[in-house]
């Protein structure tokens, strides 16, 4: 068996139904005549918190039938961002990719991914917001992209990356290492290690792709996601400015609540008061 140089992550609570697609997508698009990397120096890493859905089975099935995915069963431990860099401390690959299992990040786009990891390019990004990547969270409803648009605004003073908050993402190992006190809360862990492992804008490639629709099982982003994204958010930013910063954050999240205010008052539909027939047919 060669040597594994490139390891797929992937954060997973009870995501059994889609462990299949996934992994066996993953592998087929890796053994493409045209994969730039070549699917025996791949390996897969399921990070599940005791999801007790089936998921380990659908893994050991897999791996009898010749797949390299593992899975790491977390007891102890929850949360998107550690399962992360769970993974990655236990990936054999220098060249590491995150993403999500519930196929909305297409496995068709990985060979692409990890190809694009380099020395001189130690951060890439699936972004949604690149040229030629069909829609941007088309299907979505309105309040979902107004929270997605908000996070992205908030974090532009943090990285140049267009989409640090696709959680489809890769990192080569020597900058993970570099990346000290990553917020093992919240979902944010991509953005989290640009700013912490102080990754230049030249050296993070971006590929476009279009976020897909989840198939099976539910969305994790919460409410109390999303408060945990502001106050990593205010920590990023004390980290790479200075604490004055907080302050312009403050402003800018007043700001952005007011901006969701309006979109939410101009998406509303307008109140339309049906006079109440008393014709025939009424109160039968
Ligand atoms: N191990 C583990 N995995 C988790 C946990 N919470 C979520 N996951 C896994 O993390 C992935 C993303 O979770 P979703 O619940 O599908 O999140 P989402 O709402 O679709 O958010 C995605 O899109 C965002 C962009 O809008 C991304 O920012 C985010 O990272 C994620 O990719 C899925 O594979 C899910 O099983 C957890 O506590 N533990
Ligand atoms: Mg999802």
């Amino acid at each position: 068996m060669p040597a594994v140089e490139y390891t797929v992550v992937v954060p997973a609570y009870r995501e059994a139904g889609n462990l299949r697609p996934l992994v066996t997508r993953i592998f087929a698009a890796l053994a493409r005549i045209d994969s730039p990397v070549p699917a025996p120096l791949v390996e897969v890493i399921i990070v599940d918190d005791n999801s007790r859905d089936g998921s380990e089975e659908v893994v050991e099935t897999l791996q009898r039938e010749g797949y390299n995915v593992r899975i790491i069963v977390r007891t102890t431990e929850r949360g998107l961002s550690s399962a992360v860099v769970r993974g990655f401390q236990e990936a054999q690959g220098d060249n590491m990719l995150c993403m999500d299992a519930d196929l909305q990040h297409p496995p068709e786009y990985v060979p692409a991914m990890l190809a694009a990891l380099s020395p001189s390019k130690q951060f890439v990004l699936g972004t949604r917001y690149g040229g030629g990547a069909g829609a941007v969270d088309e299907g979505w409803p309105l309040y979902r992209r107004v929270i997605s648009g908000g996070a992205r605004v908030l974090a532009l003073p943090l990285t140049a990356a267009s989409d640090p908050m696709s959680g489809f993402f890769g990192v080569r190992k020597e900058s993970f290492l570099k990346a000290r006190n990553l917020n093992s809360q919240g979902f944010k862990i991509a953005l989290d290690m640009l700013v912490k492992a102080q990754i230049p804008s030249h050296a993070i490639a971006e590929v476009p792709f279009a976020f897909g629709l989840r198939s099976v099982g539910e969305s994790k982003l919460t409410g109390k996601v999303m408060l945990r994204y502001l106050t990593q958010l205010l920590e990023l930013y004390w980290y790479a400015y200075s604490g004055v910063v907080a302050f312009v954050f403050l402003l800018l999240i007043a700001l952005i609540i007011l901006f969701i205010r309006w979109l939410w008052y101009i998406g509303e539909e307008p109140m339309i008061t049906v006079p109440i027939s008393r014709g025939r047919g009424a109160g039968h």
